[in-house]
């Protein structure tokens, strides 16, 4: 028997989720969002297989309908649900990056006789709209569904059957702990990253040239500053207590760090970042199938013109596939190190190896 899933919001989130979901033979996925030239390119692509031209009229025969929209207008579609003619047994569920404000309102639905069961998955990129949107963009990461306490175990069966093509591993979490390990995962270090850029701009007018300089760190630490700011306003205003609370904690933290600059103790500032070091080392890792994925290679190349080609051309006769290419330049005019990213371990393990064979440039791994 066929599901009909109705998709609103055709961005990464919600593109990648239809091309995930498609791989049920059984699912079929229509699509709508409020810019029209996104739901056709979304058709074009094969990212869907029918546009939902109007929203009320699609809802009336979907059996589930995610909301992949920036958290504000969830809320707002969820209010509007409430005067849709919906199927009588309807699944309602989002991928919104919070869930108390949310899930708050689910229970309003709920008590009309409307079921809205959350869901996160924790994958994505800096990048938005249809064009970035993956098959593979959820697997191996988690994926947060956050049922309201006594929802129907029978219910979150069906949305979790719905997720497996994602290949993401389903995490079920109360909406307090999600908002609480999201604001200090993913939220939280996107202020710290917004801010960081914004200390660099205001240095701009005494040291014009600092920004010439921002390497490789720089760049790592700050790439989610260059996510979609409408996503990222809505977050933090859902999860804004989360946020003073680290917010506070950081405040502490960076006492500590004061203390040890102006204590200027070898050995304590060695051991605060052996600690750090051993932490991050330690992190689990996940999330083969995001677009940035840890599976980097760093190539030292000497800076002349088709540096490039000869490096991804190797690649290339070895049919070795890459996901993502950049450049990362440390020092102006000297060298310039290429990072490319693979989708699996071995790919990059073998790339390592045809580069050292066919070319004297040196590779390593961050
Ligand atoms: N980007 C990430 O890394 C990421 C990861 C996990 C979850 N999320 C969450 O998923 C959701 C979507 O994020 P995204 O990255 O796909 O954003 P996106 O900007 O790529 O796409 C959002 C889409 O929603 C559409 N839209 C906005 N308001 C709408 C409305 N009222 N009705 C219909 N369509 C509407 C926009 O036109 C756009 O096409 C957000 O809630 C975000 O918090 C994002
Ligand atoms: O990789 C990125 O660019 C992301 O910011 C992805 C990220 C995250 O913070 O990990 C961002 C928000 C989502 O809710 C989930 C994932």
């Amino acid at each position: 028997m066929t599901t009909h899933v109705l998709i609103v919001g055709l961005g990464l989130i919600g593109g990648s989720l239809a091309l995930a979901i498609q791989k049920n033979p059984e699912v079929k996925v229509m699509g709508f969002d409020t810019d029209f030239h996104t739901v056709r390119k979304a058709k074009k692509l094969g990212v869907i297989n029918d546009m939902a031209l109007s929203l009320k009229d699609s809802a009336k025969m979907a059996d589930i309908i995610v909301f992949a929209t920036p958290v504000n207008a969830t809320l707002q579609l969820m209010n509007e649900a409430q005067h849709w003619q919906l199927k009588k047994d309807v699944i309602l569920s989002d991928t919104g990056s919070t869930k108390k404000i949310i899930m708050e309102k689910a229970k309003s639905l709920k008590k009309l006789g409307l079921t809205f069961i959350g869901g996160h998955p924790m994958a994505g990129s800096h990048k938005s709209g249809i064009e970035a949107a993956k098959a593979h963009l959820f697997e191996n990461a988690y994926y947060m569904v956050t049922p309201l306490e006594h929802e129907e175990e029978e219910k979150i069966l069906v949305l979790e059957k719905l997720l497996l093509p994602t290949k993401g591993k389903i995490l079920r979490v109360t909406a307090l702990e999600h908002d609480h390990m999201t604001a200090v995962v993913s939220h939280f270090p996107h202020l710290v990253a917004a801010s960081l850029v914004h200390q660099l701009s205001s240095e701009n007018e005494e040291y014009p040239f600092t920004r010439q300089l921002a390497a490789g760190g720089f760049r790592d630490i700050t790439r989610i500053a260059s996510s979609n700011p409408v996503m990222w306003r809505d977050i933090t205003l859902q999860n804004r207590i989360e946020l003073v609370n680290q917010l506070t904690k950081w405040q502490k933290e960076m006492d500590t760090v004061k203390t040890l600059l102006l204590q200027a103790e070898p050995s304590n500032i060695e051991h605060y970042f052996s600690r750090a070091k051993y932490v991050r080392d330690e992190l689990p890792i996940t999330s083969q199938g995001a677009m940035y994925s840890v599976f980097d290679l760093y190539v030292d190349v000497p800076d002349y013109p088709g540096v490039i080609s000869e490096v991804t051309g190797i690649l290339a006769n070895h049919l070795i596939s890459i996901t993502n290419l950049r450049i990362v330049e440390t020092r102006e005019d000297v060298f310039g190190i290429l990072v490319i990213s693979f989708q699996t371990l071995e790919d990059r393990t073998k790339a390592a190896s045809c580069i050292a064979e066919e070319t004297i440039y040196e590779t390593y791994i961050s």
